[in-house]
């Protein structure tokens, strides 16, 4: 008799697999104007990672090059693996994504759209209609369920929008400004959220211009400028001792120098 035993499986190494997200020199340019300077980035697994940056930074852009809402100029952008535009359907199974400036199907109600964004995604109706009913109530969302989502405040249509990204139960979700707008109490809520489906070992990618909650928040960080990664890397070691803001305004630079113009501000209101 042969001695057999079947191979063990090979180590859970992270290092062996690939990250959650993976960019590549991305690059892009709108006119004149390059937007994305040749960027790289690894979203390692299971991080919830904060990619903040000044107004204008690249942020957005990169974002939408990142999920295959832009197509690059050049380089790549790949989900766990798998290349955005090459493999583009199960990297978009892989995603959930909340873009900037959300353009929705706004004249179904807020049920309706969920469910769209279910059965789009080719889940059965059951499971669409338990999902949604159960996004829409911790959301805050269900006595606003059957009105048009066009009739909703900014916070309620950020909320929706992030029940669409949130309904196929995807492996990565890449949020841009998903608290800009929402009220606080509603903010804790989707923190909640994001942070059990990190522990459950989901990927959380979000950009944002508040530095605290990024800060409290992600366990990595990114600092974009010009199109460019400044720093990345685990949170602590990005703020090397010092608040996140600090180490932004010291990274992006410009704050004192730029209020030098405004000195006749300062002077009393009844000069002339
Ligand atoms: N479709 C476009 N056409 C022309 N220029 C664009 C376009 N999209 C972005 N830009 C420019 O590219 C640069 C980066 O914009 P982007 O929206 O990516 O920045 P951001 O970091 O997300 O900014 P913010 O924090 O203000 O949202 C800006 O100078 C912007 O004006």
């Amino acid at each position: 008799m042969t001695d057999f035993s079947f191979p063990s499986p090979p180590p859970d190494d992270q290092s062996a697999r690939p990250p959650a997200l993976a960019l590549r020199g991305l690059h892009k340019q709108f006119g004149e104007k390059i937007a994305v300077a040749g960027l790289s980035l690894d979203v390692p697994r299971g991080s919830f990672y904060g990619i903040v940056g000044p107004n204008g930074a690249g942020k957005t852009t990169t974002l939408s090059m990142a999920t295959g809402l832009l197509r690059p100029d050049s380089g790549s952008a790949a989900v766990l693996g798998h290349d955005v535009w090459s493999d583009t359907v199960r990297a978009k199974q892989l995603l959930g994504i909340l873009p900037d400036g959300v353009r929705l199907f706004d004249r179904l109600t807020g049920h309706q759209l969920v469910t769209y964004a279910g059965l789009l995604r080719g889940m059965s109706a059951d499971v669409v209609e338990e999902r949604s009913q159960g996004l829409l109530h911790a959301l805050g969302l269900e006595g606003s369920s059957g009105k048009m989502v066009t009739d909703y405040s900014a916070g309620m249509t950020k909320k929706i929008a992030l029940a669409c990204a949130l309904v196929h139960a995807p492996r990565v979700l890449v949020l841009d400004e998903p608290f800009e707008a929402v009220d606080p109490v509603s903010a804790s809520t989707i923190q909640g959220i994001l942070r059990d489906y990190v522990s459950s070992g989901g990927t959380v990618v979000l950009s944002s211009h508040v530095m605290d909650l990024v800060q409290r928040l992600c366990d990595h960080v990114a600092i974009v400028a010009d199109g460019q990664v400044r720093a990345a890397g685990r949170t602590e070691e990005v703020r090397a001792g010092r608040t996140l803001e600090e180490r932004f305004v010291e990274l992006v630079g410009g704050a004192v120098d730029a209020r030098e113009g405004l000195a006749w501000l300062r002077t009393s209101s009844d000069s002339k």
